[in-house]
C-alpha cells in the first residue's frame, strides 16, 4: 500500500524493496496504515525523512498512533525531472505542479524558471493531472517513471540541486519480523521523560555506555497534552512542553546490549514503545 499514483517515489521504493509485489495507491498515509490494519494490503511503505528536507513529521505521528510494526526500510535517490506534454517547451510554462519537497528541491523550479509554484500531494498525481486535464502551460516535477505512465515529456532530468537526494521510507506490518545478528539490524523506539536537567543525556547515555550508535533523534510534541505542569519548589508551578522522543539505533534486538540498554531506559523511561527492528538498507 503507497501513498500518491503510479509512478511515484514512494512507488519506486516499494518496488525497490519487493521487486514483484503489487501496489496499491492510496491518497493519504493514514489510509496506508489502515488498509494493513484491515488486512486488505500485506504492507505499508511510507517516507520518513529525506536529506534536504528533514522528517516528515505526520508519518511519526502516525507511528504512534497505529500499532504497526516497522519491518524494513528502504533508501532511495530520487531523481526529479521536469515534464510537459508533448511539444511544449519550458519558456511556454506558466506553473509547474509537484509535491512540496520536489519543488523545494531545485534550483530551477524555485528560481530559473519564474513561473507560479502549485502542491499537490505526491509528484505522480501532479503528472496525471497535467496529462488528463490537457494543461498546456503546466510543468511538473516528477519520475522518468511518471513521464512514461502519463505520456509527458522529459524537458530537463535530475534538476535537484543536491544530486544524492536521499528519501529513507519505512516499511510496516502487522506483525514484527524476528531479530537477528547475523547482519546489520536497526531498531526505532519512541519514549518520554520526566521533566528535569539532563534527563535527555541520561537516556542517551544507555546507548553511549554500550557502544550503541545513534544514527536519527526526532522530538515530537505530546498529542492533546501540549502542556505538563510541575511544581517545584524554586520556580513555584511551572508549564512545560511536552515531547516524545523517536530514536534509530544501530543494534538489533536480538543483541544483549540493545536489551540492555532498552532495560536501563525502561527504569526511568515514563512510556516506552519500540516501534521496530528490522534489516538497514545498506544498499546506497
Ligand atoms: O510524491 C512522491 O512521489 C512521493 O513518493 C512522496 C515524496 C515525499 O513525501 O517526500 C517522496 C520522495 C520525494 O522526495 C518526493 C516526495
Amino acid at each position: 500500500m503507497v501513498q500518491g499514483s503510479p509512478g511515484s517515489f514512494t512507488e519506486d521504493a516499494a518496488l525497490k524493496a519487493y521487486p514483484n509485489c503489487e501496489t496499491i495507491p492510496c491518497d493519504e498515509f493514514e489510509e496506508a496504515f489502515k488498509a494493513v490494519e484491515l488486512w486488505l494490503a500485506e504492507k505499508a511503505i511510507l517516507p520518513i525523512e529525506n536529506s534536504s528536507g528533514g522528517s516528515i513529521h505526520h508519518n511519526y505521528d502516525l507511528l504512534l498512533r497505529h500499532r504497526l510494526h516497522i519491518v524494513g526500510e528502504v533508501q532511495f535517490v530520487a531523481n526529479f525531472c521536469l515534464l510537459a506534454l508533448p511539444g511544449i517547451r519550458e519558456e511556454k510554462l506558466k506553473c509547474v505542479l509537484s509535491h512540496p519537497q520536489a519543488l523545494a528541491s531545485s534550483d530551477i523550479v524555485q528560481t530559473q524558471l519564474g513561473v507560479a509554484r502549485e502542491n499537490i500531494d505526491d509528484t505522480a498525481s501532479a503528472a496525471q493531472y497535467v496529462a488528463s486535464n490537457g494543461l498546456r502551460d503546466a510543468g511538473v516535477v516528477a519520475s522518468a517513471r511518471a513521464a512514461e505512465i502519463y505520456g509527458l515529456n522529459i524537458l530537463a532530468d535530475r534538476i535537484q540541486d543536491d544530486p544524492d537526494n536521499i528519501t529513507r521510507f519505512l516499511v510496516l506490518a502487522r506483525d514484527p519480523i524476528m531479530p537477528r545478528t547475523d547482519k546489520p539490524f536497526k531498531t526505532s523506539i519512541v519514549f518520554t521523560l520526566d521533566e528535569g536537567p539532563g534527563v535527555l543525556t541520561k537516556a542517551l547515555a544507555v546507548f553511549a555506555l554500550r557502544e550503541i550508535n545513534l544514527t536519527k533523534i526526532e522530538s515530537r510534541p505530546q498529542k492533546m497534552r501540549a502542556l505538563r505542569v510541575v511544581d517545584d519548589s524554586n520556580t513555584g508551578r511551572a508549564k512545560y512542553f511536552d515531547y516524545l522522543f523517536y530514536i534509530d539505533f544501530e543494534a538489533s534486538m536480538a543483541d544483549p546490549r540493545a536489551q540492555n540498554a532498552l532495560g536501563h531506559l525502561q527504569e526511568f523511561a515514563t512510556f516506552l514503545r519500540i516501534l521496530g527492528c528490522y534489516p538497514m538498507d545498506t544498499s546506497l
